[in-house]
């Protein structure tokens, strides 16, 4: 995966500590992730939101319905993602063929990420696979790169129809400017490994997150009850909740907490590897070992969590450290750097 999906270890979620990955982590934190710039892309939250309610309405009107979830929050994450990235929607008015196909290599993408080749861990067992896994990623990388060489190219042409103005491509294509480099050329890596690190990582966490909450929320009636109370209380029924307003939400954040505790999007964060001779835990790990760190298991730990399995939103607003013991966005230097984002997304569309 790291060598043909990572860009042979150069996006950001690959690439060994080091220079290079400063540099990632810098761009995004100053030119993606700042507070100015996730303020400036709220109108695409808001409206995408706004859509998901009336799809909402709509599918459950003029009788009760049932209506399947999984695939509207799905549609909702990836149309925000890129349309904060790349100015147009995957779904919906964005639904061509070039957007489909996309949409199946990023799925097969996360699905084959992690820890799921036995051959990483294994590796004779690359020889009785006789390169197959290699092959599938491989053709997948390849489909991965030409899409983002094509979002590119439109925005380097500002074609039409792209609402090009603010969004994370044009920025990272401007600083590129600034830079004084001449292309995304094999020289200097960095744009589509930046889009694809980023891309292949918001894929699904947030839809995740937001498909246990509401599962949560409805196998618990009385915290649902206590949910719409306090946004009664702090919102008012007149009105939508904004993003904005989810800081005055303390038990609906405690909500997305405790779901993320028992349904962490990455059960196994992303696999690290010892860049030195260290000690962890009591055993020793030579250089270059893949540590896995098991966060589905941590967060039911009873020696660490009063009544582990239950989902209680109330334990984390007892002024206890409750929250300090989640490691659900990593801990650490290499800890997510979309979580703000992600709380944010995930806060206002489940208010
Ligand atoms: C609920 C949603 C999300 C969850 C639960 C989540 C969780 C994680 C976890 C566990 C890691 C690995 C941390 C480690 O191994 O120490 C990670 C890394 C990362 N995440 Fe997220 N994430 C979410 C959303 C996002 C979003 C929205 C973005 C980007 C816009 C993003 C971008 C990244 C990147 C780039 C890394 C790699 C960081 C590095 O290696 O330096 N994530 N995320």
């Amino acid at each position: 995966m790291s060598k043909h999906i990572g860009y042979n270890y150069t996006t950001v979620t690959q690439a060994p500590y080091g220079d290079h990955w400063r540099n990632l982590r810098r761009i995004g934190a100053v030119e993606i992730f700042s507070a100015h710039r996730l303020n400036a892309l709220l109108p695409i939250r808001r409206e995408e939101v706004r859509r998901l309610v009336s799809k909402l309405a709509a599918a459950g009107s003029p009788h009760r319905r049932v209506v399947e979830l999984k695939s509207l929050f799905r549609e909702l994450t990836f149309d925000t993602m890129m349309r904060m990235v790349a100015g147009k929607r995957f779904y919906g008015d964005g639904d061509d063929r070039g957007s489909r196909e996309f949409r199946e290599v990023l799925k097969e993408v996360v699905s084959l990420s992690g820890a799921t080749n036995p051959a990483d861990f294994v590796p004779v067992l690359r020889w009785i696979d006789g390169g197959k896994f290699e092959k599938t990623v491989a053709g997948l990388a390849r489909r991965t790169d030409s899409f983002l060489q094509k979002l590119i190219e439109e925005h380097r042409s500002k074609k039409e129809g792209l609402d090009s103005a603010n969004t994370m491509l044009d920025h990272l294509l401007a600083l590129q400017v600034n830079l004084g480099v001449s292309g995304d050329t094999p020289k200097t890596p960095w744009v589509r490994p930046w889009l694809s690190g980023h891309v292949v990582a918001w894929t699904d966490t947030s839809a995740v997150t937001l498909e246990w909450a509401m599962s949560n929320l409805l196998n618990h009636p009385d915290i649902l009850v206590k949910a719409r109370e306090e946004l009664d209380k702090q919102i008012g029924q007149e009105r939508m909740v904004d993003e904005l307003d989810i800081s005055s939400l303390p038990y609906l954040q405690n909500i997305i907490s405790e779901t993320l505790r028992l349904y962490p999007a990455a059960p196994l964060l992303v696999p690290h590897a010892s860049s030195e001779d260290c000690v962890v835990g009591g055993y020793h790990l030579p250089r270059d070992t893949l540590l896995l760190v098991n966060a589905w298991v941590i967060h039911r730990d009873p020696n660490l969590w009063e009544d582990p399995t239950s989902f209680r939103p109330e334990r984390y607003g007892k002024g206890g450290n409750e929250s300090c013991k989640l490691i659900a966005f990593g801990l650490g230097r290499r800890s997510c750097p979309g979580a703000g984002l992600a709380q944010r997304v995930v806060g206002f569309t489940l208010g």
